[in-house]
């Protein structure tokens, strides 16, 4: 453990906190009462409090399947050619995502090559407070070998935390026809059930088709910091009562920055749809950066005031509305449903009151988490004599 410890703690000095710290966030919606909904900035690994409060997502498979190009291109814009010139990853990356009021967690991408199995690291330290493992297997390449890691990394995940959610991401799928793709998906679903057919738990795997050249690996994301969500349903449910009662036919909830939707409403996701809805916020953001920002002025382009309506030719509307700080709200709705946008914008008002609310219970449940957390240290440095 100490090595890779020591190699985790070098990483906070480079540590690239994605958008800004909690305290902005909390900003938006507490006049500034931020401190006390805060986490350090550095999380204590043994910290039962800290793990609850930020999971952890791993990014863990074979050297070259792909890991740290999903991490850059879904959280720093990194574009999809220039993963070909990243370099092997050696120490584990560890990256703190706080987007948005809801997504909040850490990300670790770990070297292909490590030999976490190894007596010296502390592999149930790592386990025990993580939220998901995203397991990427190279679908271009023979994947025997990822499978069997597969299942060693699973079994032994499980034995340590049994509610760790197990993601597989079929990974690189850009270069596979649609048949060979379900195909793969198939086989690869077969043999790693199979292979966990064995063992006493019943350990559940989901898979996903991803590649960084399309838009399936935001989505596949999204699904995975979705589970992650304790309010998922409540947000979900807010979306329902909002969609039906303006006449919309789909809305997502977007984190602006990864473009990872954390809710939508219980219609189908249609990927195509989906993807207007990425593109919405890019247009959006590159407008707002060339044209709503002063030469000298340098804050962020997007905020209270971002909002775009984009008639599309087949008589469709995609709305987009601010929600918060971080995230915006993207409709998708008929034309002549539009024609009603007073009482859209008169539901969206209700529907951005209650997600506030909603906020504001979260930090009232962080907050007496972390006076917990505080009291619990306390008492243990006064039975260790300290003052
Ligand atoms: N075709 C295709 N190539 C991809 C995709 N994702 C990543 N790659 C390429 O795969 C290669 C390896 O990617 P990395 O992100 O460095 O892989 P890694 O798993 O982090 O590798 P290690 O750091 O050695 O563990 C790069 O050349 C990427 O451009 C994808 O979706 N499709």
């Amino acid at each position: 453990m100490s090595e890779s410890k020591e190699k985790l703690e070098d990483e906070d000095d480079e540590e690239d906190i994605l958008m800004s710290d909690d305290d902005d966030d909390l900003d938006a919606f507490t006049d500034g009462d931020a401190d006390s909904s805060c986490e350090d900035g550095v999380l204590g690994f043994s910290d039962p409090f800290s793990a609850e409060v930020k999971p952890r997502i791993l990014l863990m498979g074979l050297r070259r399947s792909g890991k740290s190009s999903i991490q850059k291109v879904v959280f720093h814009k990194m574009s999809p050619n220039e993963t070909l010139f990243l370099e092997s990853t050696n120490k584990i990356c560890r990256e703190d995502v706080s987007n948005s009021s809801f997504v909040n967690f850490q990300i670790w991408d770990f070297p292909g090559q490590i030999d976490f199995f190894d007596p010296t690291f502390d592999y149930e330290m790592i386990f025990r407070g993580t939220g998901a493992l995203i397991f990427v297997i190279d679908s271009q390449d023979d994947y025997v070998e990822a499978l069997n890691r597969l299942h060693l990394t699973v079994t032994r995940a499980y034995k340590v935390n049994p509610d760790i959610n197990f993601e597989v991401f079929i990974h690189k799928v850009d270069g596979l026809s649609d048949d060979h793709k379900i195909e793969k998906q198939r086989d690869i679903h077969k043999r790693a059930n199979d292979d966990l057919a064995d063992s006493l738990e019943r350990i559940h795997l989901s898979f996903y088709l991803t590649s960084i050249y399309d838009h399936s690996i935001f989505e596949a994301f999204s699904k995975v910091v979705q589970k992650l969500i304790p309010q998922l349903p409540t947000l979900e449910n807010l979306l329902n009562i909002f969609i039906s009662n303006s006449r919309i036919e789909k809305a997502f909830l977007f984190d602006v920055v990864s473009k990872i939707y954390i809710a939508t409403d219980s219609t189908p996701v249609d990927m195509q749809t989906y993807e207007l809805c990425c593109d919405v916020i890019d247009v959006v953001i590159d407008i707002s950066c060339i044209y709503g920002l002063s030469g000298d002025e340098c804050g962020t382009p997007y905020d209270k005031e971002s909002m775009a309506i984009i008639r599309l030719n087949n008589t469709t509307v995609m709305y987009l509305k601010e929600v918060t700080k971080f995230l915006a709200l993207v409709c998708f709705l008929r034309e002549e449903s539009f024609e009603r946008k007073g009482l859209i914008d008169y539901n969206f008002h209700c529907f951005r009151k209650a997600i506030q609310e909603v906020f504001e219970v979260r930090m009232k449940v962080l907050r007496s988490r972390k006076l917990l957390s505080q009291r619990r240290r306390s008492r243990q440095a006064t039975q260790n004599g300290m003052p």
